[in-house]
Formats: C-alpha cells, sequence, structure tokens
C-alpha cells in the first residue's frame, strides 16, 4: 500500500467510498477429527466430505430424511486439515483487508469442544503474523496496531487486558458506531508483544472444565486489533489522511446442551447466558439472511450489539463454523450447518475506512464554508424570479379552466340525470298507458300483438333499457329481445307468459316504425284472400318477404309463418309449425343481414314466446279478412304446375298498407278491395290476358310485391308468389298469370317461381 496523500484520498473517495463492496459473509466449515475420548468411546461418525465445499452426511436412513444430507459452503476442511490451511485457503484473505482500511472479522461458531478457540488461536497467530509482515514490506507507511481483548461472560462485557473486573459499558458513537467504554487498548509492538497479551488474555478469560471440554470456554471472546495506518511523507503536514480499520477475531463460546455437558451451577449458568446470546446471534443471522426489512434485534444481547458492523454493516466477515464428526453430537452439529447456511446468505457491505487529520479536515470544512458563504451573497438573478412569477400566473390560469370545466360537466351531468328520470317518468306513464289500453280496446288487442312484434324489435330498445332499469329483470322462464339496429345489440325481456311485450308504447300514439314489418304466411280451412299492398309510397315501404314453402299431405295443415325484416334488402325470417306443433325451425334469409337475422332468432325467440305471438297475428290476420265472404273456406285452391301436395304462401305488406291494417283495426269498417287494389306488374296485360277483373285485385294484393314489379319492371325482387282464388273459373286465369310469371322470370335469368297446390 503506497502513500495516500489529499490526491489519492480524493481518488480513493471518489472510487472507493460509492463503491462500497457488498458481499457475502464467507462461510468456512470445519470438522475436526475424532478426539481420542470419542475414541475411546467407541464413536461412529456420520459425517464425511466429499469435497472441498461440500460435507455429506451418511446416515439419512437412521436419521429419517426430514433434514438434507449435503451442505455446501464457501470452503470445508476436515480431519487433519491444518489450521494455517485454514487460514491460507479460507479466512486470510477476509483477515487481511484490514490492511487495505476495511473492517473484517473472522468468527467461530460450533457447539463446545468443536475446536472454535483451537482454530481461533491458529487464525489469529496467522493473521498478526501476516500482518506484521505486511507492515515489514510497506515501510513507505507508518502503522499503528492497537490490541484489545474483551470478553462476554454471561452478560457483561470484560477487559481482558485489566485485572479489573467492572464490567464495561457499551457507547454509540455518532461516528464509529458501538464502542466498548474504556477498554485498554495496547500498542502492539512486535509478534512477542502479541504472544504476552494473548497468554494474558488466555488466563484472563473465563474457562471452565465440564464434561464435554476440559477447558471449555465460558464467555465470547472478542480479540481486536485495530490498525491505522499513513503515508510517511504527509505525517503531520495539511493533507495527511489516515486509513483506519479493524480485525475481530471472535471465539464464541460453544453451545451446549445441559445434558450432555451434565453442567450444573456455575456452569449452567454460563451455559444458560451462553446458549441465549448465541440464540440471538442466530436470529440476527436468520433475520439479515432473508433481506434487511424490518427490526434486526442487534440489541437483544452484548454480543450482537458489539458485533453489529460485522453483521451485515461495514465489514468483511467470514464465519469458521467448526464441527464435531461424533454420532453423539449429530443434533448440535446439524444446528451449526442449519446456523451457517443462513450466514452465508448475509451480505456485508464493506468500505475503505478513511480518517482525515484535523488540519486536513478544518481546511475542508473551511473551503466548504467560503462556498456556502459566496451563494448566499450573490443573490438569485432578477429573471428567475421573474419566471416564478411567470409561473405561478400560468398554473392560475390553469387552476380557473380547470374550475370551469369542472362546473360544465357538473351541469351537462345534471341535464342528463334529470333527462334519465324523465324518461323514467315516461315509461312509468306509457305502463300505466298500455295497461289502460289492455283493459279499455281488448277488440283491438290482435292488432296491437303485430304492432308490438314490430316495434318491440326495433324502436323500442331505448325505452326497453329503462323499463328494464325500472321494473327490474326476471330471467326465469323469459324470452330475450335483442335490438337489432343498435351496434351493442342491447338486449330486454320478454314475457311470454303475460303475451306482453313490456317494451311496448301506447300503439296507438306512437309512429309507424320505418323499413319494419312481418310478413306471415297462412294457410288454413277459412283462410280468404287479404290484406294487400298499397300502391302509395310503396315503391319507397314496401319489403319483399321471400315465402316458407312446406312439404306435407295433401291435405291443408295450419302452417304459420313469421317473417321479420329490417331495412331495404334485409333478409327475412320463417317459423314453420304444423299441425299446430312446432315441428322445426327453418330460417331463410337473404345474404345482406342473414347473420344478424340468425343471431336473432337463435339468441332471442323460443318456440313457446313465438307461437303466442303467431298466434295472436293469426287471429288479427283471421279479423281482417273477415270482410270478404267470396274468400270462401272451402274454395282455396292454388293451382301448381308440377305439384299436387303442397303449398305456398307468402303476403308482401307495404308500411302504408299496415298503416291501413292498423288503423282498419281501430276501424274495422274496411271495405271489400280497399286494401287489395294494386296496379299489375308490366308485361302483365300481354302474359296474362283475359284475367277476370276481381282475381287482378285480390291476386296483387295477397300474393306479389307489386310495387317492385312495377317500379323495376322485372320479376328481380319477386321470388316467390303465392295466388289463391275462391273461384274455380280463375283456375285457368291462374294458370296462365303463372305460365307468364315464370316466363318473365326465365327471360331474366331469375328463378322460376314455384307454386304448390294446397
Ligand atoms: N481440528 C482439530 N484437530 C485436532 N484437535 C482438535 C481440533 N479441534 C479441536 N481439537 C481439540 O478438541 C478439544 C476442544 O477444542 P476447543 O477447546 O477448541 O473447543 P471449543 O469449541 O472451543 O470448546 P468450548 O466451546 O467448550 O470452548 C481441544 O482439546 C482441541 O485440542
Amino acid at each position: 500500500m503506497g502513500a495516500v496523500g489529499a490526491e489519492e484520498l480524493m481518488k480513493m473517495e471518489k472510487m472507493q467510498a460509492p463503491s462500497a463492496r457488498e458481499e457475502k459473509i464467507l462461510v468456512l466449515v470445519r470438522l475436526r477429527p475424532l478426539s481420542e475420548k470419542e475414541i475411546t468411546a467407541d464413536e461412529a461418525t456420520d459425517w464425511e466430505c466429499i469435497n472441498d465445499t461440500t460435507i455429506l452426511y451418511r446416515n439419512t436412513l437412521r436419521e429419517g430424511s426430514t433434514f438434507p444430507s449435503a451442505y455446501t459452503f464457501d470452503r470445508v476442511f476436515w480431519g487433519d486439515c491444518s489450521t494455517t490451511q485454514v487460514y491460507e485457503d479460507g479466512a486470510k484473505e477476509i483477515a487481511l483487508s484490514v490492511v487495505s482500511g476495511i473492517n473484517s472479522s473472522i468468527f467461530a461458531y460450533g457447539q463446545t469442544s468443536s475446536g472454535k478457540t483451537y482454530t481461533m488461536t491458529g487464525i489469529t497467530e496467522c493473521t498478526v503474523a501476516d500482518i506484521f509482515d505486511y507492515i515489514h514490506r510497506h515501510e513507505e507507511r507508518a502503522f499503528v496496531l492497537k490490541f484489545s481483548a474483551m470478553e462476554i461472560y454471561n452478560e457483561a462485557i470484560r477487559d481482558l487486558l485489566s485485572t479489573d473486573n467492572t464490567p464495561l459499558r457499551l457507547l454509540d458513537d455518532p461516528e464509529k458506531g458501538v464502542v466498548v467504554e474504556k477498554v485498554t487498548e495496547e500498542i502492539l509492538k512486535d509478534w512477542n508483544h502479541l504472544k504476552e497479551l494473548l497468554s494474558i488474555c488466555e488466563a484472563q478469560r473465563r474457562i471452565g472444565e465440564t464434561l464435554l471440554n476440559e477447558k471449555s470456554s465460558r464467555s465470547h471472546q472478542i480479540i481486536r486489533l485495530m490498525i491505522e495506518s499513513s503515508a510517511r511523507e504527509f505525517l503531520g503536514k495539511e493533507n495527511s489522511t489516515t486509513l483506519s480499520a479493524s480485525v475481530n477475531f471472535v471465539d464464541l463460546a460453544g453451545s451446549e446442551r445441559a445434558s450432555q455437558a451434565l453442567s450444573t451451577g456455575a456452569r449452567l449458568k454460563e451455559g444458560c447466558h451462553i446458549n441465549r446470546s448465541l440464540l440471538t446471534l442466530s436470529t440476527v443471522i436468520r433475520k439479515l439472511s432473508k433481506g434487511r426489512n424490518g427490526h434486526i434485534n442487534y440489541r437483544d444481547s452484548k454480543l450482537t450489539r458489539m458485533l453489529q458492523p460485522c453483521l451485515g454493516g461495514n465489514a468483511r466477515t467470514a464465519i469458521i463454523c467448526t464441527l464435531s464428526p461424533a454420532r453423539s453430537h449429530v443434533e448440535q452439529t446439524r444446528n451449526t450447518l442449519l446456523f451457517a447456511c443462513c450466514a452465508k446468505e448475509v451480505t456485508t457491505k464493506a468500505q475503505v475506512n478513511v480518517v482525515m487529520s484535523d488540519k486536513a479536515l478544518v481546511k475542508h470544512l473551511q473551503k466548504e464554508l467560503a462556498r456556502l458563504e459566496s451563494e448566499l451573497r450573490s443573490p438569485a438573478p432578477a429573471s428567475s424570479t421573474c419566471d416564478y412569477v411567470a409561473l405561478l400566473r400560468k398554473k392560475d390560469l390553469q387552476i380557473q379552466k380547470m374550475e370551469r370545466e369542472i362546473r360544465e360537466l357538473t351541469k351537462q351531468r345534471d341535464l342528463a340525470q334529470s333527462r334519465v328520470e324523465d324518461l323514467l317518468r315516461m315509461v312509468g306513464c306509457d305502463q300505466d298507458s298500455r295497461q289502460e289500453t289492455g283493459r279499455n280496446h281488448n277488440s283491438h288487442k290482435q292488432v296491437s300483438d303485430i304492432w308490438e312484434d314490430e316495434y318491440s324489435e326495433s324502436e323500442a330498445s331505448g325505452v326497453a333499457d329503462l323499463h328494464r332499469m325500472k321494473n327490474g329483470v326476471k330471467k326465469s322462464n323469459t324470452t330475450r329481445f335483442y335490438d337489432t339496429e343498435s351496434e351493442n345489440n342491447s338486449e330486454y325481456l320478454y314475457h311470454p307468459e303475460n303475451n306482453e311485450d313490456p317494451t311496448l308504447s301506447d300503439c296507438t300514439s306512437s309512429p309507424l316504425p320505418i323499413g319494419k314489418k312481418v310478413v306471415r304466411s297462412y294457410s288454413g280451412k277459412s283462410l280468404e284472400e287479404n290484406a294487400g299492398a298499397t300502391t302509395e309510397d310503396s315503391d319507397e315501404y314496401c319489403r319483399e318477404v321471400q315465402c316458407i314453402e312446406m312439404e306435407g299431405s295433401s291435405r291443408f295443415k295450419n302452417f304459420e309463418s313469421h317473417a321479420l325484416s329490417n331495412g331495404e334488402n334485409e333478409g327475412t325470417l320463417a317459423l314453420t309449425y304444423e299441425d299446430g306443433d312446432v315441428t322445426g325451425q327453418e330460417m331463410i334469409s337473404t345474404p345482406v343481414n342473414g347473420d344478424r337475422e340468425e343471431r336473432r332468432i337463435q339468441n332471442g325467440f323460443t318456440y313457446g314466446a313465438l307461437e303466442q305471438r303467431l298466434n295472436n297475428v293469426q287471429k288479427t290476420i283471421e279479423s281482417l279478412v273477415s270482410p270478404y265472404p267470396d274468400a270462401g273456406e272451402s274454395s282455396l285452391r292454388s293451382l301448381a304446375e308440377d305439384m299436387s301436395s303442397s303449398r305456398s304462401l307468402s303476403l308482401a305488406r307495404s308500411r302504408s298498407c299496415r298503416a291501413k291494417l292498423m288503423a282498419g283495426s281501430s276501424s274495422p269498417s274496411l271495405e271489400k278491395g280497399e286494401q287489395i287494389e294494386s296496379t299489375p306488374p308490366n308485361g302483365f296485360e300481354k302474359n296474362f290476358p283475359g284475367r277476370p277483373e276481381g282475381f287482378q285485385k285480390k291476386l296483387f294484393s295477397y300474393g306479389t310485391n307489386t310495387s317492385s314489379l312495377s317500379r323495376n319492371d322485372s320479376l328481380s325482387s319477386l321470388e316467390s308468389a303465392s295466388i289463391k282464388t275462391s273461384a274455380d273459373e280463375d283456375i285457368t286465369s291462374i294458370q296462365t298469370f303463372v305460365a307468364g310469371l315464370n316466363k318473365m322470370a326465365k327471360n331474366q335469368d331469375y328463378k322460376l317461381i314455384t307454386l304448390k297446390r294446397m
């Protein structure tokens, strides 16, 4: 180590101080050979060191397998291995850190008679010998070695270099940490002096005879060697600095079992103190091994308090765990190994300790003072004050702006809240009104059902949500409806038992939904031609619905289809029922929105609910077709070219037509032909000559989408048609008409219309 002057000191401060060396405690294990006593007692040994780092317990069968059998440490020494080797291969590097200004500590830990004193005596001598050697080789530095020795006996600190038995006090020094008050410090002169001091310590230390050890140490011994070094060339000068560090040689008293040591009286009391302080040490080590979180109970014993810097503090530390190989001590050996396992996880943070001379320190402090004074004298530039004012003003403006925003948002929130309340009130009124309507206009309920079918699935979705909010949702035995027009597809619940759509508003006052319709194919004994498409506005509103065909017997069957369409060119939906029983569900949809309809039917309706609704619709239609007496029940026949036992029905309605129907429900004085008048498609005259006047009206009102035909002058939008008549004389004309339609369809590369007999 060379001279450390001011420049070098700064360099060291920069390099060493910030990078305080963090490292784990070095853990060495020394397994002594069986003692003569143990050999005499025919003790067996179950421990074996299989290499330089691993010790193995071979008798796991005997002891059970709850403990590990192999333990690995930084280094393991066994058998005849000398203390010098333990020092050279293990403790030396750490012990000699002291000459570089780094605190270091070497501990010996283990059960009684395991060889702690034997080991530490050798380690101390080796270290001091090496220190002397180092000093001799570094004459450029002036070294001062201060030797002190203490013991902790029954929780009292004694000075081993003094004959005074007065316990020493531990003090907390703000700079040095924990110090032992008034402890004797001998300036170590030479090797002989060391030997002399060590002899005094040995003589002073409390040693007692136990069954396990004739010279059992009854106290923890701490030999401390403080080394201060300064560069000779700077000695006495202003800028001289000193490296100061100490090395501790700690020979702990051995843990012992009273039952094994057979100690009584004073020995027993000593043993209790020893075990208690060792327990504290173990606890501190265990806590440190898990990190530095939480309280570490250094103050629970004099030992841990004195050694606090060595345990996870500013020091490099090595612990030599000494073991007895005897089988009778296996439990204590295991405890020692577990302690060692914890200790190797503890991290210390050592750094070079530099002490400045008083003069150097004064000079340094003067410089620092001058710097601070000059800072105070020169006031801050005016511009910076302005900056602060501007900054404050800017912040004030920001705060004002945010307050305005808060007020605005609060206003909006209140408004929205009152809107919600209004809507909830409205829904409540609608419910009441609707119930009233149900009571007063029972005869019109069937028409309302039609309206419900449509309204509930379209425009009512918003109300539905409010209604749900208000009335809650019953999930059992309910049917779900989805608002197909709403992007988020909100749903509400329908209760089929009540035959009541909870979303329904007053049907008489609600606007007609645009682009919605219910289409239903119907056939039965008393089915008459009915309904119609008006020409007025039909181009805009009329939707075409594909008919439902059902293969079946020649006899008439109840057949219902329910179709829903949603907007121009959207898909259609149909369900078939046979003989009143549900036989299946069939859906026909156009490619445009077929998937959406499919989702609706799959997720929404249940057969029961739909059947109920269809029945209502059916009743309504029956009530509407009743004004046509000429549609006799026995005369419904449809002519087909190639089929003899099936039927085909379709019904297309425009919005205006439905409006009439709705209006008609409250004023059922429909005159024959009023709703079924329509304009024949172009080409009809050509392909359908000689038609009877009445047939033409009935035909188009019931079976075809006349508006699309007339608008497009083609059959592109006609996918199917059904034709019904109550007059035998119309049969020929119908056949001709169908042939004409198919001819037109064929010419336009469109699919042929299939007509089936019913
Ligand atoms: N590695 C070793 N090789 C040979 N003999 C040893 C070794 N270690 C210890 N001994 C012997 O074992 C006996 C007990 O050793 P020592 O007194 O050092 O144990 P201890 O752990 O300090 O016991 P205590 O805690 O009771 O003071 C001594 O006679 C010592 O010479």
